[in-house]
């Protein structure tokens, strides 16, 4: 349903736009129908980048986006307004998507005023009310409130209710429930588990390990905006073979491992690395990546050897 390929976004930076920022490098992923896809970074490895471009909400530098096979750079006028019937996004602060001085129905409104202007006003209300009721909220509950009447998780699921009025094959869901206390992240995630059970295509954007590994069925791992691993995300978070990948999990506290075994674990892992993986001596530049090796069925590792026939220590090679 969505292909990424090899995707590339460039800011222009500085006082006089001189200056540029690769926020995005060379990034290629898909999702079916029915699939949750997670992109998983730090602060600044360019998640929200991405989801903006597959929204369309800025522009590629270079690399493709395609929709059920069409490319979105080339969509206008009807073909781009099909396209946002079927892509939606849902972002991480529900409270400044919605004006405060409007009662929370105007968003709805202004999707009737786009998308459904021949829709009588009955039929329309009707059709809200089944939506707000799909995301397990009671209309008389949220409807006619303003923003500042509504706790987080209800404008959360109202704004997916929104994106659900229109049918749609693909949400972004950007660091949707990192402002949400833990009761109602959870009605959140598993709506988001019910909407995927419908064949729901979930592009979900977060800095939260454990997140990615509840959600998704396969992530991408991002470093300052290059994939460093990706694949179905038991392998990946099973058997993780970039050291970044496998310093993010290490850092993730267990219950059943003490920190001065981590440690040493990690220190043996350096051992290994010293004067093999450009990754390990230079982590500030990526420009040395020789690109993603499969190691398995679909589970990609970002390669960074020194040299052509130095074989990789992480065991990102083929006969490891
Ligand atoms: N409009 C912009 N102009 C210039 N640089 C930008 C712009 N938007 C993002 N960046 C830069 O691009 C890089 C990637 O940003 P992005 O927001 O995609 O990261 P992120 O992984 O989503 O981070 P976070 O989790 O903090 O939101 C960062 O260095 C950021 O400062």
């Amino acid at each position: 349903m969505l292909r990424v390929r090899d995707l590339n976004k460039v800011y222009k930076v500085g006082t006089f736009g001189t200056d540029k920022l690769h926020a995005v490098r060379d990034v290629s992923f898909d999702i079916a129908p029915g699939e949750v896809v997670s992109l998983i970074g730090e602060s600044g490895s360019g998640k929200s980048t991405i989801g903006k471009l597959v929204l369309r909400l800025i522009s590629t530098t270079s690399g493709t986006i395609d929709f059920e096979g069409e490319d979105i750079a080339g969509m206008s006028g009807r073909r781009l307004r099909k396209y946002y019937q079927r892509a939606q996004g849902v972002f991480q602060d529900p409270f400044s998507t919605y004006n405060p001085i409007f009662k929370v129905d105007r968003a709805f409104d202004t999707l009737r005023n786009n998308y459904f202007g021949s829709m009588s006003r009955t039929d329309w209300d009707e059709k809200v009310r089944e939506a707000v009721r799909s995301v397990s909220l009671e209309p008389e509950s949220v409807l006619g409130k303003y923003p500042h009447q509504l706790s987080g998780g209800q404008l959360q699921r109202l704004l997916i209710a929104r994106a659900l009025l229109l049918d749609i094959k693909l949400l972004v869901a950007d660091e949707i429930i990192s402002m949400l206390d833990a009761s109602t992240r959870i009605d959140v995630l598993n709506l988001l588990g019910d909407l995927r059970a419908k064949g729901l295509g979930i592009l979900f954007v977060t800095h939260d390990l454990s997140l990615g590994n509840y959600v998704s069925d396969k992530v991408v791992i991002l470093y300052k905006g290059r994939v460093v691993e990706s694949g179905i995300t038991s392998k990946v978070f099973g058997q993780p073979l970039h050291p970044y990948t496998r310093n993010l999990l290490a850092s993730v506290p267990q219950l059943d491992r003490k920190w001065d075994e981590v440690e040493a674990e990690e220190a043996a892992r350096a051992v290994e690395l010293d004067k093999h993986c450009f990754y390990h001596e230079h982590p500030e530049t990526l420009e040395k990546s020789t690109g993603l090796i499969e190691v398995d069925n679909g589970h990609l590792v970002g390669c960074f050897a020194m040299s052509a026939d130095d074989p990789c220590p992480m065991g990102a090679t083929d006969d490891r």
